[in-house]
Order: C-alpha cells, then sequence, then structure tokens
C-alpha cells in the first residue's frame, strides 16, 4: 500500500516542479526567438496554401478492390491497420530507412524539421483534415523536435486544460498562421500552476489533497542529477484495452489535463482510470514527455517490445531540456494503379510534407493521406529529411511494376492491352475464342508469355493457353505439365484447336521410362516430371502449367522439379482457377515463376502479404495482409482472372467437356477381361449370348475405369472445386467412389494441412438412374460423369439437377471417358442419338459441338459390329431394366462377372418426397459431407 505524501514532500515536489517550468519557459523562449526568424520565410510556401490538383485525381482509383477473390483471408483486419510488428520495428526499419542507395537524394528544400512544423497548419490528430484542426479542443503541436527543438508543445485551444507552460512565441507562430490571436505565456504558466494544483480533481486520488498512487505510479525521490527528468517523478504506463489503450499512473494534474484533452477520452469510474482510442496514442505520449513530473512507459506489444524507443523512459531521462524523441513510422501502401496512401502514424512536420504534394487527398472515414503515385518519390524524399519520421517507401517489386504511373506515363485505371497478332495461329482456335478469351491472349501476349491465367473454373483456360503457346510456336517444343488425369484431355484439345499440329507430334508420357522430349507438344503429369526432369538438357523455352496451384508449397517434389524448369522458360503460362484456396503464402511460387525478380526473398513478401510474425519456433506467414495491394500487384505485372459472373452473357448455360482418362490406369487384368468380353461380341451368336457379352463388356467398362475416376474425382478436389456431383450407375462405381470419399472425409484433418482443403468441400455420389430427376443442386455448378449411359435424355435429365431454376451460373459438365472400353461405343450413340432429336426440335443440346473429341468414333469394321449391337441392344424396349439390373449386382469377383444377387430396386427415380429416404439410401446418394450445403447455397 502506497502512503500519503508528507507536507515536506509536497512542498519539495511543488518547488522543482515550479523550477523546471522556469526553466523551461527560459528555454522555449531563446529557442523562439531562432524559430520565428528561421520560420517566416517557410510560413509562406505558396504550395501549402493551395488547394493543389486533388480534384484531378481519379476518384475510382481509390475504389477498395472489389470482386475476384483468389483467396480467402484469414485475418482481414490486420490488413488496413499500421502495423507495429517485428517487420516493422524500429530497429528493422531503421536498416532499410540508412541503405545508402536510398539516401542518395540531398533532401531537396530541406529545412529543420521544427521549421516545416511551425510552418504546417497542422491538425492535432495524425489523420486529421486541415478543416478540423480549428475544432479540435486539442490545440497544442505534437512536436517531432529533434536535438535544438527542444520542447515545442503549443498551448490548449482551452486554456483550463493547459497542462504546460507555454512559450509566446511559438504560440504566436502558430496562432498566426491558424489564425488564432497570440496568448500570454505568463498567464498560462499561471493558469498550468492552478490546474497543477487543482488537489480535488477526481481521478484516483482517495481524498482530496492527498494523492494515492497506484501501484504502478508509485511516487519517486530522485537523486536529484540534472539529468533526471525531474526530482520526483510519477512513472506510469500503458496497457492495452481492446482496441484501445488505457493509462496506469497515479494523479497527476497536469497528465489529467492531457487527458482531458484528448477527443477519444473515456473515463472509467470502476478501474478509474482513463482510455484512449490509438488515434490519441501519439499525441499523448508527446504530451507526456514533455511533463516533467510524469514517466510514462509505452505500450508493450506482444513480443515485449515497447512501440518506439522514443517514448520509453530512458528517452525521457534528458527532460526538460532533451528533445522529444517521439518517433512515428509507417509505410506507404499502394491503393489503386494510381495511387497509395500513407500509412503512418501523426506527425505534424509530416502532415505538412503531405500538404506539399500536389495529388494529397484526404480519406476523412480512414484519416489516411493518399496521392498519386507520380509523387512517391518526391514524398519519400521529404520525409526522409524528417529525422523523427520513417515512412516506408512502396517495396521496389511494386515500383518496378508500376514503373509507368510513377512516372506519370500512364493514369490509366486499367491496364492498356493492345490486339495481339494472331495471324499464325490455327484460325479455327482464334475464330472460336470468345470475347473474353481473346482479351486473355491480349494480355498475355502483352506481358511477354508470362502470366499467370486465373479465370474461374470452365471458362476455357485450356484454349487460351493453347492460343498462347502457339502464337509463340516458333519456340517450341512445348512442355506441358497437368495433373496425371487430364493427359489425354489436354492431347485432345490440342488435336481440336491446332489442327496444324501433326498428331505425331504430341507425347503424351505415361510412364517413368517414356522421353521428356519426343514430340513437339510434350504432356507430362506433374508427378512423372518429378521423375523425368534429369533428362532435360535444353530447357523448354515455352511451358504450361495446369493447375499451377499444385505447386504452392515450394518444399514438394513436384514444386522442386517444376521451379527451375519455369525458372529457364522464357514463356510461363500458369494456369489455376484457384491459385490459392487459403492464404496468400500459396500464391509465392506462383508469383516468382511468372516474375523471377519480384520478391525474391519470401520473407519480404511475407512481411507485407502474409502478416508474418515472429513465433518462438521461427516465423509464421499463414496470415494474410495487405491484400488490396498484392491483388492491385497481381493483376498489374502478373495474373489475370475473370469470374463466371463477369463473363456469364458469353458463356453457353452448359459447358460440357469430355475427360479422356489415362489407360494407363486400367490394369492389365481389367484389360484382358475387356479384350475378352470384346471378342465375345464379335462371335457369331445367339441374340441372348451376345446380349450377355455386351452387358459383361459394360460391367467390365465399370470395373477398368474406376481407378481413373477416383483420381480424377480426388484431382478436382485438389484443384478446388469446391461442390459437385458425381453421377454413376454401376454398384461397384458408386461403391469405390464413396468409399474414396469416405477415407478422404476421414483424413480430412491432413489433408487440410497437406492441400488446403477448403471445409466447403461438398461432393454429392448419385445413380444417374435413382437420382436423375426431382432434385434440386443448383448451389454447385459442376457434374461430373463417372459412367455413361446409353440414354442421353437420361443423361441430359442428370446434368439438370445442377442447370436449373435458380442456377445463375454457367454450369460444367465433365463426361469421364475411357478408350478401349465401352466408352468407345456409348459415346458416340449418345452423340447420335442427341443430334437426331436436335433434328426433330426435341433437343437444343448438342453434345458433338461442345466437346473435345468430337471425333470420338471407332470406325473399324469389328468395332463398328459392336456398335451396331450396341445400338440395337440399348434401343430395344425391356433391355433397359435387364442392363441396370445387371449393373446394379455386377460382381467382378464373380466368374462370369455378369450377375450377382439383384438385389435393390433399380431405375426408380426420385421425388422430392422420398428425399431423406434417399440420402440414407446407402451407395445410391451419397453426401461428402455436407447435404444441406447442395441445398442452401453457401
Ligand atoms: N471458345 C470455346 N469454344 C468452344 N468450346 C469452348 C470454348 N472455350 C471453352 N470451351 C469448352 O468449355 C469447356 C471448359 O473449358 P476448360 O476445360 O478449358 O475450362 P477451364 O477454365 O480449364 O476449367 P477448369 O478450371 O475446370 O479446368 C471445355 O469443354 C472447352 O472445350
Amino acid at each position: 500500500m502506497s502512503l500519503p505524501l508528507t507536507e515536506e514532500q509536497r512542498k519539495r515536489i511543488e518547488e522543482n516542479r515550479q523550477k523546471a517550468l522556469a526553466r523551461r519557459a527560459e528555454k522555449l523562449l531563446a529557442e523562439q526567438h531562432q524559430k520565428t526568424s528561421l520560420g517566416t520565410s517557410i510560413a509562406g510556401n505558396p504550395s501549402q496554401a493551395k488547394p493543389g490538383p486533388s480534384q484531378n485525381f481519379p476518384r475510382e482509383s481509390c475504389k477498395p478492390v472489389s470482386h475476384g477473390v483468389i483467396f480467402k483471408q484469414q485475418n482481414p483486419g490486420s490488413s488496413s491497420n499500421y502495423d507495429p510488428k517485428p517487420h516493422n520495428s524500429h530497429k528493422q526499419a531503421k536498416g532499410i530507412w540508412k541503405k545508402p542507395e536510398e539516401m542518395t537524394t540531398a533532401c531537396p528544400g530541406h529545412s529543420p524539421p521544427r521549421q516545416v512544423a511551425l510552418t504546417g497548419i497542422s491538425p492535432p490528430l495524425a489523420q486529421s483534415p486541415p478543416e478540423v484542426s480549428k475544432q479540435q479542443p486539442l490545440g497544442y503541436e505534437l512536436g517531432q523536435g529533434h536535438a535544438q527543438a527542444s520542447i515545442r508543445s503549443i498551448p490548449f485551444a482551452n486554456p483550463t486544460h493547459e497542462p504546460l507552460a507555454k512559450a509566446k512565441i511559438s504560440q504566436e507562430t502558430l496562432a498566426r498562421s491558424s489564425g488564432q490571436p497570440p496568448r500570454d505565456v505568463e498567464l498560462e504558466a499561471k493558469t498550468a500552476k492552478a490546474s497543477t494544483l487543482q488537489q480535488n480533481t477526481s481521478y484516483i486520488h482517495s481524498s482530496p489533497g492527498s494523492v494515492t498512487p497506484r501501484p504502478e505510479g508509485r511516487l519517486q525521490q530522485t537523486s536529484g542529477s540534472s539529468l533526471q527528468k525531474a526530482a520526483v517523478t510519477q512513472k506510469g504506463r500503458c496497457v492495452r484495452k481492446g482496441d484501445r489503450f488505457q493509462v496506469l499512473i497515479g494523479y497527476n494534474a497536469e497528465l489529467l489535463a492531457v487527458f482531458k484533452s484528448l477527443p477519444s477520452k473515456i473515463y472509467d469510474p470502476d478501474s478509474k482510470t482513463w482510455n484512449f482510442s490509438m488515434n490519441d496514442y501519439s499525441a499523448l505520449m508527446e504530451a507526456a514527455q514533455s511533463l516533467p513530473t510524469v514517466n510514462l512507459q509505452p505500450l508493450e506489444w506482444a513480443d515485449g517490445s515497447s512501440e518506439s524507443p522514443s517514448t520509453s523512459s530512458a528517452g525521457q531521462a534528458s527532460l526538460p531540456s532533451a528533445p522529444s524523441l517521439a518517433f512515428v513510422k509507417g509505410r506507404c501502401v499502394l491503393i489503386s494503379r494510381a495511387c497509395f496512401e500513407a500509412d503512418i502514424g501523426y506527425s505534424q512536420d509530416l502532415i505538412a510534407v503531405f500538404k506539399q504534394m500536389d495529388s494529397r487527398r484526404y480519406d476523412v472515414k480512414t484519416r489516411k493521406w493518399s496521392f498519386l503515385l507520380e509523387e512517391h518519390n518526391k514524398l519519400i524524399t521529404k520525409a526522409r529529411c524528417l529525422p523523427q519520421v520513417q515512412l516506408d517507401p512502396l517495396p521496389k517489386t511494386l515500383t518496378l511494376a508500376f514503373a509507368s504511373q510513377l512516372k506519370k506515363t500512364s493514369l490509366s485505371l486499367t491496364p492498356d492491352v493492345p490486339e495481339a497478332d494472331l495471324s499464325e495461329v490455327d484460325p479455327k482456335l482464334v475464330s472460336n475464342l470468345m470475347p473474353f478469351q481473346r482479351a486473355g491472349v491480349n494480355f498475355a501476349i502483352a506481358k511477354g508469355g508470362r502470366l499467370l491465367l486465373a479465370d474461374d473454373m470452365g471458362l476455357g483456360k485450356t484454349i487460351q493457353a493453347i492460343c498462347i503457346a502457339a502464337f509463340y510456336r516458333k519456340e517450341w517444343p512445348l512442355l506441358v505439365v497437368v495433373p496425371s488425369s487430364v493427359r489425354f484431355t489436354w492431347e485432345q484439345a490440342f488435336l481440336r484447336w491446332l489442327p496444324s499440329l501433326n498428331p505425331d507430334c504430341i507425347n503424351v508420357v505415361v510412364t517413368g521410362k517414356d522421353r521428356l522430349t519426343a514430340g513437339l507438344v510434350n504432356i507430362v503429369s506433374f508427378d512423372l516430371l518429378s521423375k523425368l526432369e534429369k533428362q532435360l538438357k535444353t530447357p523448354f523455352k515455352v511451358v504450361i502449367i495446369d493447375e499451377s496451384h499444385f505447386l504452392k508449397n515450394s518444399r514438394t517434389a513436384r514444386c522442386r522439379a517444376a521451379m527451375p524448369v519455369l525458372k529457364v522458360a522464357k514463356r510461363v503460362i500458369l494456369l489455376s482457377g484457384t491459385p490459392a484456396t487459403s492464404r496468400p503464402a500459396e500464391l509465392y511460387t506462383q508469383i516468382i515463376a511468372v516474375r523471377p525478380t519480384f520478391f525474391p526473398q519470401f520473407h519480404a513478401f511475407g512481411l507485407r502479404y502474409c502478416d508474418a510474425k515472429r513465433m518462438p519456433w521461427g516465423w509464421d506467414y499463414s496470415g494474410s495482409s495487405n491484400l488490396g495491394e498484392l491483388k492491385l500487384l497481381l493483376e498489374e505485372a502478373v495474373m489475370l482472372r475473370r469470374l463466371k459472373s463477369d463473363v456469364l452473357s458469353q458463356l453457353p448455360a452448359k459447358q460440357r467437356k469430355i475427360v479422356v482418362v489415362a489407360p494407363g490406369r486400367i490394369s492389365a487384368t481389367a484389360r484382358a477381361a475387356l479384350n475378352a468380353a470384346a471378342k465375345e461380341m464379335t462371335k457369331d451368336k445367339t441374340k441372348q449370348q451376345q446380349k450377355e457379352a455386351l452387358i459383361l463388356f459394360f460391367n467390365r467398362t465399370a470395373e477398368a475405369k474406376i481407378p481413373s475416376v477416383i483420381e480424377y474425382i480426388m484431382d478436382l478436389l485438389e484443384s478446388g472445386k469446391e461442390k459437385f456431383l458425381v453421377f454413376a450407375h454401376h454398384k461397384v462405381v458408386l461403391d469405390a467412389v464413396t468409399k474414396a470419399l469416405e477415407r478422404k472425409v476421414t483424413e480430412r484433418e491432413d489433408l487440410c494441412q497437406q492441400f488446403q482443403l477448403s471445409p466447403r468441400h461438398a461432393v454429392a455420389v448419385l445413380s444417374i438412374t435413382a437420382a436423375n430427376m426431382g432434385l434440386t443442386f443448383s448451389s454447385a455448378d459442376l457434374v461430373v460423369f463417372a459412367e455413361l449411359f446409353w440414354n442421353p435424355g437420361v443423361l441430359i435429365q442428370a446434368e439438370d439437377r445442377v442447370h436449373r431454376i435458380g442456377q445463375t451460373s454457367s454450369v460444367g459438365i465433365h463426361y469421364v471417358v475411357a478408350k478401349g472400353t465401352a466408352d468407345d461405343y456409348l459415346w458416340p450413340m449418345i452423340q447420335e442419338k442427341i443430334k437426331v432429336l436436335g433434328e426433330a426440335g426435341l433437343s437444343e443440346t448438342n453434345f458433338s459441338e461442345m466437346t473435345e473429341a468430337t471425333d470420338y468414333l471407332y470406325k473399324d469394321p469389328k468395332q463398328q459390329q459392336i456398335y451396331d449391337l450396341f445400338q440395337k441392344s440399348f434401343e430395344e424396349e425391356g433391355n433397359d431394366m435387364e442392363l441396370l439390373e445387371a449393373a446394379e449386382s455386377f460382381d467382378p469377383g464373380s466368374a462370369s462377372g455378369t450377375s450377382g444377387s439383384s438385389s435393390q430396386d433399380m431405375g426408380d427415380t426420385l421425388d422430392e418426397s422420398s428425399l431423406t429416404a434417399c440420402t440414407q439410401k446407402k451407395k445410391r446418394f451419397e453426401f461428402f459431407d455436407n447435404w444441406d450445403s447442395f441445398t442452401s447455397p453457401l
């Protein structure tokens, strides 16, 4: 418990205080003489008075960045606020600050900081606009003085709250510039004295006249050294209180007057303490420093560091004669293509500099100043002349990326992209490009063939990538790195869009023994690339990476294999609908793959965009910060992203895609079984025997496709496809997919770490025949058919579970087909039937025009025989049920492979009323793992 002061002690305190005040008044007077003579010339600085061309400022350019989310922000709150974390620490930032190359300019028009401060009609709060200054109750100058400046506290607008004796001349100078009358220093000194003696002020007093300091504010008896702040100093400290801070200190009348003058003051009668918003922090610390009887420790941060050495108790030791060491630091942040803002605390000197910028603009809401990029270097040069201010410039990467804006050569809000000359590219491809796809190709070519094409799913990244690569055809051989399950789909796309390309020139790498450079177009999976990369003697000049977010983790074998290839390539075309699924750190490898000179060190990127935090175990880069700026940088120099909603008018309602799965995934046993079944069909047999052979072939197809189907679904999940339906009709396929997804759900926690899978993932596994009607899944926009069905009407009905009223997006429909299986016959049969229906005006759908493999039809006579058998068998009345039953009961383990126990009700379609029952119906209708998310969009 603290003891009350004795009469003797109080007398001595008051004497010391009076002495200190007198010394300060003297010093201020002497100093102010000096200031007035220097300050007058600067006061007339015309740049300050004129409003500046801020009206010319492109308004929209300062709009916050909106659509096109490329990742989900983890801690959005951290992005815009002043960030006192390690990277901003005084020590570290100072290192940057002192860099010789950044100090080259000899500070044109350099004037001592105190002069700038005196001329500025700065508002009392860091980010207040000039107009506000007159209304603010706190009128003292928050000096950023250096060694000669000494204390420059200027009187309060409200004299009853003046905590300090004021220097008359300083006062006059400020009053002149702010249009206020000069004040009387002596009178104010008296007022200050009176206010100090107001012992009945209710603060943390227990009784009038007796100070009962809190433990933190225990009165101290000092040694009386001349270097000490005052004979008796009241110690206190600032502590965080939510987004505000609280001051823990004993009673001090002067400090109390300061408290009362701060706009954000709140007194908490319970704790008997005052708290303030962070906006008032610098002002309070500044004022507290100039009080000889107060020793206020700055806020402590989580890492135990103080905010600024200037506000440490050591910094106060030499008061009152020592200068204020207050230090404000902050950084420039890009807010649009054309402008940046200063994210920094209050400094009157700095505001004076801001006011010298012609393009200055003040945002009353954010309380931040912003400027055109062309004034960036000017502002930084001037700010560097202020010893108490550290305003970090935009990172070099940004100044390089926005060089044209910095040099004032372009102020447009969107980059100008010239039309590329595509006369050398196959006309079939060029004429089929949708307008936005053409714009994508133009963008890529304007960027020298290096970009991350991050269009939404299904917008045709493949056709654009092929077109971009074809533009650089003279630089081929081309390397295309893709997820394993889509290697053959890419082959089909090249065949479709580049008829000029000889099919033999396409090399799809299927095993670790194949050559990576055998073709003019070489298509390889990520995993095989890591095995074969050593084969590369001469580098590929043109490289496409599909699903480039597979490279997001630099420690994976995929990434380690691909990055060196990309580093030496001249053209790098990255494709991904989801370049990052959860955090900006995932973008780093893709950014440097496109622009190797950007952020050569990950740490610098992490500090700026990943909210990097130092932890006991190292740095944590899992957060996010400055996302608006990151988006601007990406859009300017790295990435092009359009959402479906942006280009919906150009898209068909349904986009069908045939996914040709790898024949290599079909096991030797399954292949043998398939071949045997196919042979049976061509033998001269009875109708019934032929039908049985067909059923067997059909069933073996299902079995053979299982690994490829599962691989494709897993790739979709890893590619960030969040919600989709999978249709199949063989029980074995439904079971296998269900099982694989169940495993995935169980493994989710591991997978979340491995692939950063979204918790929003939801997959519905449905039987084509049991769930093709009556249900609505319009919150999904992707349907995968793991198997084909001979009746296109049933397929279209199944497609329409997603494509129906309520669906506002274009729907992607992927048909998984495997060469050398029943799909070879089913697919052409479906196309044929659709065509007939279309001609009769019964169907609007044209499968063949909408899909890659238009020539997916085998014309050898034996195959024609099988095809005819398919047509016959599947068209005959009553055969549907027989085939379905066979599909349901197919047991791959059984010798014949044609039958098992015909168990469940087949072919029954579902309506809404039976929905609940169906969700229970195992193997027919499975959801992974969020049924509700399909019916009510997330
Ligand atoms: N201009 C076009 N003309 C005809 N078909 C097109 C065109 N653009 C895209 N398509 C078709 O749309 C479907 C989807 O295209 P693609 O697979 O390239 O999309 P994507 O952007 O790569 O999607 P994802 O991210 O899902 O892989 C394909 O079947 C493709 O052939």
